[in-house]
């Protein structure tokens, strides 16, 4: 049966990173972006990194962050990805990976049709992309807002580099979302929330059990 990769984003405490670990996810993720109800500081980010186990990858969110910003990021935790989830362009994108050395992943949100495209532009040049729903026009956060797109968009469609689906997962649709997609990687934030911010043990479990249990559909040839 084939594996699916599990991210939890938005990990507020060390105790979090442990719940994670030992749920078997893959990657745990930091928000710094002030208006998220997940963000941490960084000697909060700093603390739950240094917790985390061997195999457990650890990824900073960052949204149009300057170079100061992720200088100061990349300095002060130890990480192993950069996911940028603003309106980073593809050059900006490539910037980010030559300074600092590490992968980035590239988040893109999907409403429509037409935002397809651009999943195969930065596809070129992240080392991993994000298919993330599109959030409301006015939303205040660009990710995180428990929402989901239409997965039939985006089903059996491939891209240049590695994907996780996200937006709006729970433990009860991921499945489904898996067997449309044929996503091999998943990562949620609020679907495992018992509220905003704080995450909920028993919905991660039940979570990275269901997305393992799960069976990506067959690619589109
Ligand atoms: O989680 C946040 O607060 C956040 C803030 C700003 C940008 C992105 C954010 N989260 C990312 O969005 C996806 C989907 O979230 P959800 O599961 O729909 O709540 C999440 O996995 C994060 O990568």
């Amino acid at each position: 049966m084939p594996d699916v990769s599990v991210k939890i984003c938005g990990l507020t405490r060390e105790s979090d990173v442990a719940v994670v670990a030992a749920a078997g996810a893959r990657y745990c993720g930091f928000v710094f972006f002030e208006k998220s109800p997940r963000c941490v500081t960084l000697p909060q980010a700093r603390t739950m990194a240094l917790a985390a186990p061997p195999g457990l990858a650890k990824v900073a969110l960052t949204v149009n962050a300057s170079d100061a910003e992720l200088d100061e990021i990349v300095e002060t935790v130890p990480l192993d990805m950069l996911q940028l989830h603003g309106r980073e362009t593809p050059e900006r994108v490539a910037e980010v990976r030559a300074r600092y050395g590490l992968p980035v992943m590239r988040a893109v949100g999907v409403a429509t049709e037409a935002d397809l495209p651009a999943l195969s532009e930065f596809g070129r040049v992240a080392d991993q992309l994000l298919v993330d729903a599109k959030p409301a026009p006015g939303a205040d956060l660009p990710g995180g807002n428990g929402l989901a797109f239409d997965w039939r968009l985006i089903a059996g469609r491939r891209w240049p580099c590695p994907w996780m689906l996200a937006g709006g997962l729970t433990p009860q649709n991921v499945a489904r979302a898996i067997e449309m997609t044929g996503a091999r990687q998943v990562d949620v934030s609020s679907g495992v929330e018992e509220a905003p911010g704080r995450k909920d043990p028993g919905r991660i479990e039940a979570f990275v059990k269901a997305a393992s249990q799960s069976v990506p559909a067959v690619p589109r040839l």
